[in-house]
């Protein structure tokens, strides 16, 4: 295996106290040496001079659509996607078909991974049988074939009860629970945030309550059960606050926020461009004002894409009728620099710790760490390349992105997976 020696660049790790130039010489897969000045013969050299060395990005919500929906995504093109991102890791949901909800479909898209990923997959388990919110999945030995954490992302677990005994279930199994949040009986047929803009579009409304209510059910089964919760998706003021308010009474709960819920707000859905219709909606200025103000204090650990890539035809018709999700791994760290970075909102380090140590926190997993004999999975980025965002350059089959045209500052550079190059100058190797 070729050696690698990534040299002169400004190494970014919160997690590990480091914020300085410094080399990183990687062998065998493992970071052999951090340190100044390191030289190395027969190691293939990075110049990273000018440019931001961090450990390799972390995206704990994305929908890889395989098996079952091929033709939105696979194993392959969605990690090759993330790879373009600068991620190399990512956790997968499991509303694939079948759904994700017992060890063999795990093995399977374990072993898939394992042949055509480009970057770690970690795949995230069902909470309850088919996604069908009636009877709990078979969580224990999903674990044991690997899962990261369960969820039934794209439904809420309606039921309060089977909800309590999924938390209770998995305090035994260190697994958090990742939460959808939303009331699907008050937000009915919505499409788009429930205000000024559906009023003017005519789309049916969700109301910002929807999520509300779930987040504080929620909250409160953590409470009564102490398993560990990670709220998906925030999207609402209140729901900033609750997680807040759970935080300081010293609950084990997390939260996650995407780049398109803190980018824009639902005056995008006017376009009735199908690309803008998501869920949870775009909301108003005043939720996008909380979840920068919940980023900056902490209340939001986490930054993940929620990446949700729908083929053309199907994104192609009726705002009503398209299926709800915005292709986003090609976009979220331009998107975190340009919005969130270069404004002051958060600090680099911040960002940093967002889409590594975080989420890997969250998902009790050993990677987002920069450290001599740890996995060498680093991204190299440069945070002032201007570009201008083209979807038909995206890795991803989804090029279901309301970012088409923006222009970002902000790039991943090269994406090191196990001590392999897995992306170099915004080309997949
Ligand atoms: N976010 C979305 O709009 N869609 C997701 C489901 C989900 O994350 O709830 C999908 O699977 O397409
Ligand atoms: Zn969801
Ligand atoms: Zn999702």
């Amino acid at each position: 295996m070729k050696r690698l020696l990534i040299k002169n660049g400004k190494v970014v790790s919160p997690a590990d106290g480091l914020n300085e130039e410094l080399d990183i010489l990687v062998a065998e897969g493992r970071i052999e040496k951090i340190g100044s000045g390191l030289e190395d013969k027969e190691a293939e050299v990075i110049d990273a001079i000018g440019k931001v060395v961090t450990p390799g990005l972390i995206d704990m919500h994305v929908h890889l659509r395989e098996p079952g929906f091929e033709h939105k995504e696979t194993i392959k093109t969605g990690t090759e996607a993330a790879a373009a991102g600068g991620f190399t890791s990512v956790a997968c949901m499991p509303n694939t078909n079948p759904v994700i909800d017992n060890s063999s479909i795990v093995d399977s898209v374990i072993k898939k991974a394992e042949f055509e990923g480009k970057v770690n997959l970690f795949p995230i388990g069902s909470i309850t049988k088919g996604l069908e919110g009636e009877e709990l999945s078979e969580i224990g030995s999903m674990k044991e074939a690997g899962i990261v954490g369960i969820s039934d992302d794209g439904e809420t677990v309606m039921n309060s009860e089977l909800m309590r005994l999924a938390l209770e279930y998995v305090t035994a199994f260190d697994l958090p629970v990742i939460s959808h949040a939303e009331d699907q009986v008050l937000s009915g047929d919505g499409v788009v945030n429930e205000g000024y803009y559906s009023t003017v579009t005519g789309l049916d409304p969700i109301p910002a309550a929807a999520e509300d209510i779930i987040v504080a059910r929620d909250i409160r089964l953590a409470e009564l059960t102490g398993a560990p919760l990670h709220i998906a998706h925030v999207s609402t003021k209140r729901a900033v606050e609750l997680v807040r308010d759970a935080k300081e009474r010293g609950l084990e709960v997390t939260a996650e926020a995407t780049p398109h819920h803190f980018t824009l707000t639902d005056e995008a859905v006017i376009s009735f461009d199908t690309n803008t219709k998501v869920n949870p909606p775009l909301r108003s200025e005043e939720d996008v004002a909380a979840i920068k103000e919940g980023l900056a204090d902490g209340t939001i650990d986490v930054i993940a894409t929620d990446h949700a890539p729908h083929a053309f035809e199907e994104k192609n018709v009726e705002y009503d009728d398209a299926p709800f999700g915005i292709s986003g791994l090609e976009t979220a760290l331009p998107l975190v620099i340009t919005e969130l970075v270069k404004p002051g909102i958060i600090s680099l380090e911040e960002a940093v710790e967002k889409l590594t140590s975080n989420p890997a926190e969250v998902l009790n997993s050993d990677v987002g760490r920069l450290k001599e004999g740890s996995r060498a999975d680093i991204t190299v980025l440069d945070l002032d390349e201007e570009y201008e965002v083209d979807v038909d350059k995206f890795y991803s089959k989804g090029k279901n992105s309301p970012f088409d045209g923006f222009r970002l500052s902000g790039r991943p550079k090269v994406t090191i997976v196990d001590g392999k190059v897995v992306m170099k100058d915004n080309k997949v190797l």
